[in-house]
């Protein structure tokens, strides 16, 4: 790859810290230039110290971390070309908005700093514009996001951190700063890598992820395939995977509980588990189709509305399923507690997965 097609690159190799009382262990992935690449999980896995060992915050055990496919891990953070976002902000109370976006700019060569003309367009795609002049702690947190966002932006970093930047704000503004985040980061061409424990601003974000659990990575892919294929029990439950049943495989049929379902390919030899995600259970009337392939008949046990859908809990093959149901399939199957229906589960939907790292 030539060097300016770098710009943007991220490589972490087997990254470790080990502090007292945790260890981060093994990290190792690589991001595009451009792409908005998330660090998911639980709190206290490890997603801020990976960051903080990107910009050169915190001091690494072993590994490697590169940057537009320069070594940077004995270099000084101001050196790395890396801005950092902070759910807090870290805004200077006493300066103006615009003090604040330009207050990093004043020590970059003219070369490398975002022109002034460019900084203006962003406050106004961002809304920020008609604020330049006012004080920092007259704003809500929205404004002071975009703020913060701007300031680390105005640096032109070739990669920028994000660390949980939409925890602190109201469910409302933070899809505004979604959308906000995949613009910013299409129109700058900037590499985004932001951290979250959120799975649905996961989804609606990321394109790829990797997930970390105690101090290692769970799984690296694209968004939707965590979803879809979790290969471990961590990330299936991380995913909201309510079906996970202890399993055992032959070929390409796993056998669980008193029922046997079929997979679209052989388990791989590390699976012990099967997740099914409720929206693949799918429910029919009575005991139609019940003996076709992964179909069943069981009895309804119980409801939970979740608004856009209701949740039945299902007792099949001697397992509690739970399935997520449409509302207009739920007028049309009336799974009402005591019941019986009939379940589907396409083999795709199937997924072997491991006990984990
Ligand atoms: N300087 C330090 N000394 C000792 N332990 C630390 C230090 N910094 C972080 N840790 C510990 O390392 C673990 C991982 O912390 P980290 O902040 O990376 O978690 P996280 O995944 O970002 O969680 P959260 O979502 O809560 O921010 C935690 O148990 C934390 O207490």
């Amino acid at each position: 790859m030539e060097k300016r097609d770098m710009k943007g690159r991220v490589a972490v190799c087997d990254l470790s810290i080990r502090l007292p009382g945790f260890r981060l262990e093994h990290i190792s992935f690589s991001i595009e230039p451009g792409e908005f690449f998330l660090l998911l999980g639980p709190t206290g896995a490890g997603k801020t110290l990976t960051l903080e060992a990107l910009a050169g915050l915190v001091p690494i055990n072993t590994g490697t971390l590169h940057v537009n496919g320069q070594n940077v891990t004995r270099l000084p953070p101001e050196a790395r070309s890396v801005g950092i976002v902070y759910q807090d902000y870290a805004l200077f109370p006493h300066l103006s908005v615009m003090e604040n976006i330009c207050y990093g700019v004043r020590y970059r060569k003219p070369e490398v700093r975002m022109p002034r003309k460019q900084i203006n367009e962003l406050m106004s795609q961002v809304g920020i514009a008609h604020l330049a002049n006012r004080s920092i702690v007259t704003l809500s947190g929205g404004e002071k996001q975009r703020v913060a966002l701007l300031r680390a932006l105005a640096v032109n970093p070739s990669v920028l951190l994000l660390d949980e930047p939409l925890s602190a704000l109201d469910p409302g503004f933070r899809e505004d700063l979604q959308q906000l985040l995949k613009a910013l980061c299409r129109a700058t061409g900037t590499t985004f890598l932001m951290v979250t424990h959120d799975v649905d601003e996961a989804r609606f974000l990321g394109e790829r992820a990797a997930v970390l659990h105690d101090g290692r990575i769970e799984q690296t892919g694209p968004v939707a395939w965590l979803f879809q294929k979790p290969s471990t029990v961590f990330v299936a439950r991380f995913t909201g995977v309510r079906n996970i049943f202890p399993a055992v495989f032959d070929g390409d049929r796993a056998i669980l509980g008193g029922c046997e379902l079929m997979m679209e390919a052989p388990a791989p030899a590390s699976a012990a588990h099967v997740a099914v995600r409720s929206e693949n259970v799918r429910l029919t009337n009575g005991t139609t189709g019940s003996g076709g392939v992964n179909q069943m008949t069981g009895r309804v046990t119980g409801l939970t509305h979740m608004g856009p859908y209701v949740e039945a809990m299902i007792q099949a093959g001697g397992l509690p399923w739970r399935s997520a149901v449409s509302l207009e399939a739920f007028a049309r199957i009336n799974p009402a507690p005591g019941r019986t229906v009939g379940m589907e589960i396409l083999p795709e939907a199937v997924v072997p997965i491991s006990s984990g790292t």
